[in-house]
C-alpha cells in the first residue's frame, strides 16, 4: 500500500484560487529554507482556474531573487514540482461548518486524497496557510504511520494543517466511507481525521504547527520558544493575504508571524521588488492591497479573449466562477461556494472601480446557477474552466488628480510616503575652540513659592446644604463636649484623665460642635435625656457643672453590704500582702493570686500600692484613704476639669490637680528607701540615708496633668544602693537637656533592680500599668525583665 520505494514530498492543497498566495508563499518558504524534498500540491481543477494552476507550476526563477533559487540544472524550477488534480470531496452534511463560521470549508474532505497518493513514500502535508520558518525535513524520518501537532483550540486533538502521513489505500477507503456519511464533528477534515485516528497518532511538537491568533494569551511561551518555531499556521478566516500588509504593523506575536509571511511574499511577489513583468498580477490580485493593474483591460464585450492560457502573468486574468465566489467570500460573509449564494463575482478588493476590470458581464454565463435552476455541479460542469471565458474589463477611469485614499489604491506612480518628509541634517561641530562656561549663570527665580492664603476659602467654613431627610430631621445630640461655645444642653462627657491623650477633649469638642446644627427643629421636641445621676440636671447650665452630671458610680457601689464585704476583704488582703513583702523578702505568687483574684466589684477598683507587684508605668492613682469616704479601693479615672468639689460621684478618685508627679515621686522614693533600709537592716551608715537631691531625669519635670496647678516641689531622687560617679556621660547629657526623658521613665527609675548581688527583691520593671485600667488579666508570676538599653542608660546615672 504505502509506496515503499516512493519519494518524500511536502504536499499542500488548493481548493480555490483565493488560496493561491498562501500556496505560493508556502512553497517559497520551504524552498528558501533549503528543503531537499520535492513539493506537491493537490488541486481541485473544477474550482481552481487554469491561470492559478499555471502559477503553481510557474518558474520560480523569474520571480525569485537569484541567490535564493535552488536550481540544480540552472534552468527554471516550478514552484511546485507536482500539481496533482484531485476530485473534490464535499461534505454534504456540513451544518457544523457554520458553527465554526467556515462554510468555505465544505470541501476540506478533499484532503483525504492524500492517502491515495501511494506513489509517495511519505507525505508531510502542509496547509496552504502555513509559512515555514525552516524546512522540517526531519519529519520524513519519523517511523510513525501518522503524526500531527496539537490543536490550539483543543490540544487533545491534532490540527490537520500539518500531518505526516504514510499514504495507503486502507486508510483512504476508511476515511472516504466516513466522509460520505458526513462523519466529522466539525464538518471538515479535522473533525473527521481526529475521529478516525483518535489517539493513534504521534504527537508532534507545537513548534511544527504554531497557530497564532490576534488574542494569543501565552506571550511568554511564544517569546521563550520563538526561536524553535518551524512553521506558523494562520488558522481561521483571517489569512495574512486577506488581512493585508498593515496587519503586521503592531508588535504582537501575531503581527510578527504575519510579518514572516509577508517577508516571503515580498521576496517573490512584491511588485516593486520584481523586474518588470515578473510580478504576476494574478497573485497580487488575491492579496489585499497589492493589486495595481498597469494595463487597461479593454476588451470588447462579447468578444472572446484570445490566448488566455499563454498569458500566465495575469494581465488578462479571468477568475473561474469558483474563484470569483471565493473572492467574494473573503470580502464579504464567508459564503464561498454556498449553493444558495451567488452574487455576481467581484474582485477580492472590490469597491474601487480601479479594481473592477475583471467584473464579469452581467447576464452572461457567469450568472448564478440557481437563477437558472441548476445546482452547483451542473453549473460547474457547464462552465469550461478556461475556454470561452471572457475577461470583463471595464475601461479604467482616469486617475483623479487628488487621490481618495479611502476608495482607491495609491496612484501607480506615487512615491513612498516618506519621500516628502522634511529632512534635517546635523553636522558635527568643527569649531576647535574649547568650551568656556559663562562667568555666571542667571540666578534662579526668587519668587518660586506658593503663597498660602491667609484665610481659608469661605466655602470651607460653610456647612453644605442639607440634601438628605436625615440631615434636616437630625435628632438633637445627647452628648456634647465641655468646651463647646454653643453650650448645647446635653450631658457632658468626662474629660480624659489620662495624660497620654491630652488632645482628645479638644478634638472631640471641635467635631461635636461643628456637628450640631444651628437650628434644630426636631431638637425642640426631643428633650435630651440625661442619664440618671444625682446632679445631672445641673449640667444643663454651665460647663463647670458638667462633671456632676455624669454618674461616676456603679449601681452596685451604693449597696452598703457589698461595700462592706469588699472593704473587709481588701483590708485582709492588704495586711497579708504587706506581711509577705516585708517578712519573707519574697512575693508569694499565691498571695498575689489570692488578692488579685478578688478584685473589687467596682470598675475603678485598683489594688493598693502594697498589693501591686510594682509600679505601673503610668503613675498609679493616689490612694487617699478615708478622705472620700470609701477610700481604700484605690482610684479610677482622675477627674480633671471641675475641681474636687465637683466630683462627688466619682468616689475615691482624686482630682488631677492633686496629682503632682514630682511630689509623688519624691514620696515614693522616700518610701522605697525606707523599705530598702529596713531590709538591709541598717547596713548603711546614717549619712547614706540622706537622699541627696538631684534633678529629675529630663523630661519628667514638666510632665503633669493638663490641669495641674500646684507649685513645683524639688524632687529628691532615691538613694542609689550602688552610687555612681557623677561623671557618667549619660548624666551629663541629662543635665544638659533635662526634658527629653518621657515621664514614664521616672517610674522606671524607681523600679529598677538594685543590686542583684545584694539579694534584694527587685521590683518589677513592668507593672500592670494600662492592663489594670482596662481590667485585663495581669500576670501574677512576674519575672523581672532585664532593663532595656534605654532604661539602662537612665539607671546608670
Ligand atoms: O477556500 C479554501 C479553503 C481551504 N482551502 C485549502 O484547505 C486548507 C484548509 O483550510 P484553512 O482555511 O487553512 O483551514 P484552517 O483555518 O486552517 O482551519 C482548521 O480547520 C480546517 C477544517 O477542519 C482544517 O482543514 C485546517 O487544517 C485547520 O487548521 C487550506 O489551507 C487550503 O489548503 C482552499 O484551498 N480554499
Ligand atoms: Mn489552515
Amino acid at each position: 500500500m504505502a509506496g515503499q520505494g516512493g519519494e518524500d514530498v511536502y504536499a499542500s492543497l488548493l481548493l480555490t484560487d483565493t488560496y493561491l498566495p498562501g500556496a505560493l508563499v508556502l512553497a517559497h518558504s520551504l524552498r528558501d529554507a533549503g528543503t531537499t524534498k520535492k513539493l506537491a500540491i493537490l488541486v481541485t481543477l473544477d474550482t481552481v482556474s487554469a491561470n492559478v494552476v499555471t502559477q503553481l507550476k510557474a518558474s520560480s526563477l523569474g520571480n525569485s531573487p537569484a541567490h535564493l533559487v535552488c536550481t540544480t540544472d540552472n534552468s527554471t524550477q516550478a514552484v511546485y514540482d507536482y500539481v496533482i488534480p484531485v476530485s473534490r470531496i464535499q461534505n454534504e452534511h456540513a451544518a457544523d461548518l457554520d458553527l465554526m463560521n467556515r462554510p468555505d470549508l465544505h470541501s476540506a474532505f478533499t484532503k483525504i486524497n492524500l492517502w491515495r497518493q501511494t506513489q509517495f513514500r511519505k507525505i508531510v502535508y502542509v496547509d496552504a496557510d502555513i509559512v515555514a520558518y525552516r524546512a522540517p525535513d526531519e519529519l520524513f524520518d519519523l517511523d510513525h504511520a501518522f503524526s500531527a501537532a496539537p490543536d490550539i483550540g483543543w490540544p487533545d486533538l491534532f490540527n490537520t494543517g500539518l500531518m505526516v502521513l504514510t499514504p495507503n489505500m486502507g486508510d483512504y477507503y476508511a476515511l472516504m466511507a466516513m466522509a460520505q456519511r458526513g462523519i466529522s464533528f466539525d464538518g471538515a477534515d479535522q473533525g473527521l481525521l481526529n475521529m478516525y485516528f483518535k489517539n493513534n497518532f504521534h504527537r508532534l511538537s507545537f513548534t511544527y504547527n504554531v497557530t497564532p491568533s490576534a488574542h494569543y494569551q501565552y506571550i511568554p511561551a511564544y517569546r521563550h520558544f520563538q526561536s524553535s518555531i518551524s512553521m506558523v499556521h494562520f488558522i481561521g478566516p483571517d489569512k495574512p493575504w486577506i488581512q493585508g500588509r498593515e496587519r503586521t504593523a503592531g508588535g504582537s506575536p501575531f503581527d510578527q508571524m504575519a510579518g514572516r509571511w509577508w517577508a516571503v511574499y515580498d521576496r517573490h511577489y512584491r511588485k516593486e521588488a520584481q523586474p518588470e513583468d515578473r510580478a504576476p498580477e494574478i497573485v497580487q490580485y488575491f492579496v489585499k492591497g497589492e493589486f495595481q493593474p498597469t494595463i487597461s483591460y479593454v476588451v470588447p464585450v462579447g468578444e472572446p479573449s484570445s490566448d488566455e492560457s499563454s498569458n500566465v502573468h495575469g494581465q488578462q486574468y479571468q477568475p473561474t466562477p469558483a474563484a470569483s465566489h471565493a473572492a467574494h467570500h473573503h470580502h464579504r460573509h464567508h459564503h464561498l461556494h454556498q449553493q444558495h449564494h451567488h452574487a455576481p463575482p467581484e474582485p477580492l478588493h472590490g469597491g474601487s472601480s480601479v479594481e473592477r476590470p475583471l467584473q464579469p458581464e452581467e447576464g452572461t454565463r457567469t450568472e448564478a446557477p440557481e437563477d437558472q435552476g441548476m445546482d452547483r455541479q451542473q453549473w460547474n460542469a457547464q462552465q469550461p474552466l478556461q475556454s470561452e471565458q471572457k475577461p470583463q474589463p471595464q475601461p479604467q477611469p482616469e486617475m483623479a488628480p487628488s487621490w481618495d485614499a479611502q476608495r482607491h489604491p495609491p496612484p501607480p506612480d506615487s512615491k513612498p510616503e516618506a519621500m516628502n518628509f522634511p529632512q534635517t541634517q546635523y553636522e558635527m561641530s568643527s569649531d576647535p575652540a574649547p568650551f568656556v562656561p559663562p562667568v555666571r549663570y542667571p540666578s534662579p527665580p526668587k519668587n518660586m513659592w506658593y503663597e498660602v492664603p491667609k484665610e481659608p476659602p469661605a466655602h470651607l467654613h460653610e456647612r453644605p446644604k442639607p440634601i438628605f431627610p436625615w440631615e434636616t430631621h437630625k435628632p438633637q445630640p445627647t452628648r456634647v463636649f465641655p468646651h463647646s461655645e454653643r453650650s448645647e444642653p446635653a450631658v457632658a462627657e468626662p474629660a480624659p484623665a489620662s495624660p497620654e491623650k491630652p488632645t482628645t477633649s479638644t478634638e472631640s469638642h471641635d467635631f461635636a460642635a461643628s456637628d450640631v446644627p444651628e437650628t434644630q427643629p426636631v431638637a425642640q421636641t426631643s428633650e435630651p435625656q440625661a442619664p440618671p445621676g444625682p446632679t445631672s440636671r445641673t449640667a444643663l447650665s454651665a460647663p463647670s457643672d458638667i462633671w456632676s452630671s455624669f454618674p461616676r458610680t456603679n449601681a452596685w457601689d451604693t449597696v452598703p453590704e457589698i461595700n462592706r464585704y469588699v472593704d473587709t476583704l481588701q483590708k485582709h488582703r492588704r495586711t497579708r500582702s504587706r506581711n509577705l513583702a516585708l517578712g519573707g523578702g519574697k512575693t508569694s505568687p499565691e498571695g498575689l493570686d489570692f488578692g488579685w483574684s478578688r478584685r473589687g466589684s467596682k470598675v475603678t477598683d485598683f489594688p493598693g500600692e502594697d498589693e501591686r507587684p510594682s509600679l505601673p508605668v503610668t503613675p498609679a492613682p493616689i490612694r487617699r484613704p478615708r478622705r472620700w469616704g470609701s477610700g481604700g479601693r484605690g482610684a479610677g479615672f482622675g477627674g480633671g476639669a471641675g475641681g474636687e468639689e465637683q466630683l462627688p460621684a466619682a468616689e475615691g478618685v482624686p482630682a488631677q490637680s492633686d496629682w503632682d508627679p514630682a511630689a509623688q515621686l519624691q514620696k515614693l522614693a522616700r518610701e522605697q528607701s525606707e523599705v530598702l533600709l529596713q531590709r538591709l537592716g541598717g547596713g548603711m551608715d546614717q549619712a547614706e540615708r540622706e537622699i541627696p537631691s538631684r534633678p529629675l531625669p529630663f523630661g519628667s519635670e514638666d510632665v503633669r496633668s493638663p490641669t495641674y496647678v500646684a507649685p513645683r516641689v524639688p524632687v529628691v531622687s532615691p538613694k542609689p544602693v550602688k552610687p555612681h560617679t557623677a561623671a557618667s556621660p549619660v548624666n551629663k547629657i541629662l543635665e544638659a537637656a533635662p526634658d527629653i526623658v518621657p515621664s514614664w521613665q521616672v517610674a522606671t527609675t524607681f523600679t529598677a533592680p538594685r543590686d542583684a548581688a545584694s539579694g534584694i527583691q527587685a521590683p518589677s520593671y513592668q507593672g500592670p500599668g494600662p492592663a489594670f485600667e482596662k481590667g485585663e488579666d495581669i500576670p501574677t508570676h512576674e519575672t523581672p525583665a532585664l532593663p532595656t538599653e534605654e532604661e539602662q542608660d537612665i539607671l546608670e546615672t
